[in-house]
């Protein structure tokens, strides 16, 4: 049986530990909190994250990171993307040699604008066959309901690929498989702050038509940004890039865009983080993502206003009209 370490019990890493059991994985559940390991095995519920779901008998919780590695074929990271180098570190001495590393993160470090597939190589000294990551529409609450959803699961090695996509293949989740690391993690850590965007429209009260200009011109500026960074075009229209974007900026269980509502409508950015329970990775990893534009000299106009908005104390009113007043141009280029 394939054992599977997930490290981080919050919303994703929850659900998607559920994924790996109903695909007949032995899994272990890793959060640092002991009282919650202790519940989840005792009641079969995350009660702080998924309420009333309950847990598949193959997933056991556990707050011991040595427990969590012991022989795991596959070790999932799932705790927020600025907390992974420093956790990481303490977790690969813990990892078999060949465990293949698998980033469900979807933010990009601060300070060092690094992908966390990049994290991850420089923190274990994996090479690029060891670290995959999955990223699609896959929000926590529906998979974790068993509602159906795609996704992707990429590596460089398609053969690591299709292992992990035998792993956590079951009935209600679908995952592709794709070699495009770079322009999946783009995917998914640009799309948060285009939801941020389309999040602040709807909390200004604007229309559908703004908010499908949003996200197509989303994925306009988060392909030129893949392909200065070397990744494939076709990533942007599937489902890492497209379908995450297209269910991130319409749902309200994304964390990303009501936060971006809660600032549309007024709310400071303190008081949006004081009600903001789970990670919006977006709003970190907004200011990474524009370091990148500026270092590939791509221009990220919605990425440039969701900063000045969420960091810069620009007005979300002002920053509507500066970005409509953006001189005229063609739509391909
Ligand atoms: N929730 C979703 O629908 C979803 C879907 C796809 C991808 N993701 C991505 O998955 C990643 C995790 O998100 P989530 O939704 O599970 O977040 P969450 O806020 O629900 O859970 C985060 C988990 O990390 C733990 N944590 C927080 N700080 C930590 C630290 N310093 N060290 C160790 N653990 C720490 C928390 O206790 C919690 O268990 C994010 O990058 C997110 O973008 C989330
Ligand atoms: O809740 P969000 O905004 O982090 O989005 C969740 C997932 O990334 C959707 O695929």
């Amino acid at each position: 049986m394939t054992r599977v370490a997930v490290f981080g019990n919050g919303s994703w890493g929850t659900a998607f530990a559920m994924v790996l059991a109903d695909a007949g994985a032995q899994v272990s559940l890793w959060g640092r909190r002991a009282a919650l390991a202790e519940t989840i095995n005792s009641t079969r519920v995350n009660p702080d994250y998924l309420p009333g779901i309950r847990l598949p008998d193959g997933v056991h919780a556990t707050a011991d990171p040595a427990r969590a590695a012991e022989g795991a074929e596959f070790a999932v990271l799932a705790v927020p993307s600025q907390t992974l180098r420093e956790n990481l570190a303490a977790w690969t001495p813990l990892l078999p040699a060949d465990t293949v590393l698998v980033s469900l993160m979807k933010g990009v470090e601060l300070g060092t604008s690094k992908r966390m597939s990049e994290v991850i190589a420089e923190v274990t000294g994996a090479g690029p066959e060891r670290i995959a990551v999955l990223s699609g529409p896959n929000l926590a609450r529906e998979i974790a309901e068993r509602q159906p959803a795609a996704s992707v699961v990429a590596c460089r090695d398609e053969a690591v690929a299709r292992r992990l996509q035998a792993a956590c293949h079951t009935g209600y989740f679908r995952p592709y498989t794709n070699t495009d690391v770079v322009g999946c993690e783009l995917g998914g850590a640009v799309k948060n702050v285009i939801a941020l965007a389309v999040g602040i429209a709807g909390g200004m009260g604007l229309g559908d038509n703004a908010k499908g200009s949003l996200i197509t011109r989303g994925l306009a500026e988060t392909t030129r940004l893949g392909l200065a960074m070397g990744a494939d075009a076709h990533t942007f229209a599937g489902l890492a890039g497209m379908g995450d974007l297209v269910a991130t900026c319409s749902s309200p269980l994304s964390r990303n865009n009501t936060f971006g509502t809660n600032l549309g409508r007024g709310m400071t950015l303190e008081e949006t983080i004081a009600v903001t329970k789970q990670t919006a990775e977006g709003v970190k990893s907004c200011r990474s993502v524009r370091d990148l534009a500026r270092r590939y000299d791509v221009d990220m106009p919605l990425t440039e206003t969701v900063v000045g908005i969420v960091h810069e104390g620009v007005q979300p009113a002002a920053a509507l009209k500066e970005l409509m007043a953006r001189s005229a141009k063609a739509e391909l280029r």
